[in-house]
């Protein structure tokens, strides 16, 4: 077993271009995240309130994203993910880190010092029901930022407005309706246009499609792919399902209890994964068809447990406690994210012990559920 992990290669810490992906994925990199540390102080005591703890939500993470590239952030509920993606919108302040923008650090950026890029960087948020103001028309609701930018479009904001409607797939004459009278999908497409009413360069979308019916949820990934595509905007899509993220993203990283575990290409991911974690993860989502019409499912792990608490995580691998390759070394020593010997340049997995790269599919092989397959063949507005 030990002879798995030997480390091929420690200094991919910014990790490298996507390996095949589309053309519009080749651009310069956009956003850079060194080090990224997230600790929240835990208050306790009576009468004087004092910090007794730190919820370590996010630890020294790194990730860079591409002009026009889709990078997914996947994980558990509570390892960090949204965390990520309020320090990189800058809706809160790094402990640690450097997160760079366009070769410009703004991890401890002012709000003046932001304010010429905050336009570029926009968030799509989980929640349609709660992310528009129910008392705001739909035109209200997108033309606010454009406003709040004093941002005057040719052709005046109206104008504008009724293209963003028509390019989420909604009719431009529901200008002025109020956010009550659409329904879910509809909504998130309401927050996707007022997403792009500032021609953002990469969007955060915070678990944009959970909320949703998963017909739904085919339909909106959908719209995403096509305006990124189309509008060469780069998304950091975070998700707990892989699922979700498969049809979406180039390259997927896996996060637990703060800290990404594995990253690679999609592709390398899904068929290769390495970390026990990542195996536990895609146990639960599609099977994969190693061809002649057989169909290797995979073995469905159960993880033994609860994650455990950010704020006393375990020592060494954090995920040793509910590992089944755990070993003393595990507890001992923290596994850096490397390249592991058998993986694809750029796929980097933190792992003493790694599972072996069994799975050997094509991306044309693994079977797809079947409401989120609707995806390839396109959807309709929902
Ligand atoms: N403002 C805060 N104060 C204290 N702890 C926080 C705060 N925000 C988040 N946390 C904690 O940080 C950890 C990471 O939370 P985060 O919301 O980033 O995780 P997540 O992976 O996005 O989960 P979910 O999908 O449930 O939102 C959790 O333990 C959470 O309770």
């Amino acid at each position: 077993m030990a002879g798995q992990e030997e480390h091929v290669k420690n200094e991919e810490s910014v990790l490298p271009a996507p390996r095949g992906a589309g053309a519009d994925a080749e651009g310069d990199p956009l956003l850079v995240v060194a080090g990224l540390t997230k600790h929240f102080p835990v208050k306790g005591g009576f009468p004087i309130r004092r910090t007794v703890g730190q919820v370590q939500a996010v630890d020294g993470i790194d990730l860079s994203v591409r002009a026009g590239e889709s990078f997914g952030l996947v994980g558990e509920s509570g390892c960090g993910k949204s965390t990520t993606g309020r320090l990189i919108t800058r809706l809160l302040e790094p402990t640690a880190g450097t997160i760079t923008y366009r070769g410009q650090d703004i991890s401890h950026a002012s709000r003046r010092q932001l304010a010429p890029i905050r336009s570029e960087i926009q968030m799509i948020f989980q929640d349609p029901y709660s992310s528009l103001n129910p008392r705001q028309t739909v035109g209200r609701i997108i033309s606010g930022p454009m406003e709040v930018n004093g941002i005057e479009p040719e052709g005046g904001r109206e104008k504008r407005v009724r293209e963003l409607l028509e390019i989420v797939g909604l009719n431009p004459e529901h200008y002025n309706r109020f956010p009550h009278e659409f329904s879910g999908g509809q909504r998130q497409r309401i927050g996707v246009a007022r997403a792009l009413a500032l021609e953002p360069k990469l969007i955060v979308a915070d678990e944009p499609v959970s909320a949703l019916d998963v017909s739904i949820q085919a339909q909106v990934v959908n719209l995403l792919q096509q305006v990124r595509q189309e509008l060469g905007i780069a998304f950091l899509f975070i998700a707990h399902d892989l699922a979700v993220v498969r049809h979406f993203s180039q390259r997927v990283a896996v996060m637990y209890l703060g800290k990404i575990i594995e990253v690679g290409d999609r592709d390398s991911i899904y068929t290769r994964p390495r970390h026990p974690y990542t195996h536990a993860l895609l146990s639960a989502v599609p099977e994969v068809n190693v061809g002649d019409g057989e169909t290797a499912a995979r073995e469905r792990i159960r993880l033994a447990g609860d994650v455990p608490s950010p704020i006393a995580p375990p020592s060494g691998c954090r995920f040793r406690t509910r590992c089944w390759k755990a070993q003393d070394r595990c507890a001992a020593e923290e596994p850096p994210l490397v390249r592991i010997s058998g993986n694809h340049a750029g796929h980097l997995t933190a792992c003493h012990f790694p599972e072996e790269p069994t799975i050997e599919a094509r991306e044309e092989d693994i079977v797809l559920d079947p409401a989120l397959a609707a995806l390839e063949e396109g959807g309709s507005a929902g």
